[in-house]
């Protein structure tokens, strides 16, 4: 079995890999950086969820593998607090789309602020941690919950959610 990876980035292949590796032991695994088509920074759960769709789409348009899986990150503002919010999107090579939310936490007013700006969150947080690449590792979302979730285990999560709904659709055939 093969399976594609809409990214270059390395927590979300990491999470991909670690739980597909679980459920299939045998899988082949190719990650390709594949177009969002959306904004650099997505700004709401509906943009975010539709970058996640567009990269397993384009993965699968030649249905060269098991499924694909686009994986996106952005932001959503509810009542004037800025959440983190992910999305995923698992397309199987018989067209079948499932798609799943991942955990969100607020980020502080001043990370927010820049991104109302036009900023993306990737840099801002390599500047707020004077550190470099926070995105391809714990990310911001370790980084305010003191590493106790990370990029990867959240997208480990979305992961779960993504296989759980495509095996039980398998089993309903
Ligand atoms: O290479 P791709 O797959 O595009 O991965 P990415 O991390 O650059 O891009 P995303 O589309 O997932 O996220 C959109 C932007 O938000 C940033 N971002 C999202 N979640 C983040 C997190 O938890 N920590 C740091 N940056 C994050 C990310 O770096 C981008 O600047």
């Amino acid at each position: 079995m093969k399976i594609l990876i809409g990214t270059n980035n390395i927590a979300k292949i990491k999470a991909v890999k670690a739980v597909s590796s679980m459920y299939y032991p045998e899988a082949q695994f190719e990650n390709r950086e594949v177009a969002s088509l959306v904004s650099d920074q997505p700004m709401s759960d509906k943009e975010t969820r539709k970058g996640a769709i567009n990269r397993a789409m384009s993965l699968m348009e030649h249905n060269e593998a098991t499924f694909g899986i686009g994986l996106e990150g952005g932001v959503n503002e509810i009542e004037g607090v800025m959440y983190i919010c992910n999305w995923g999107a698992l397309v199987a090579n018989d067209g079948k789309l499932f798609t799943a939310t991942g955990a969100g936490i607020p980020l502080p007013e001043e990370i927010a602020v820049q991104l109302r700006s036009g900023a993306e969150l990737g840099p801002v947080m390599d500047v707020f941690t004077n550190k470099s690449g926070i995105r391809h590792e714990e990310g911001a979302i370790g980084v305010f919950t003191n590493n106790l979730v990370t990029r990867s285990v959240m997208f480990e999560h979305i992961m779960l959610l993504l296989i759980g709904q495509y095996e039980l659709s398998k089993k309903l055939l």
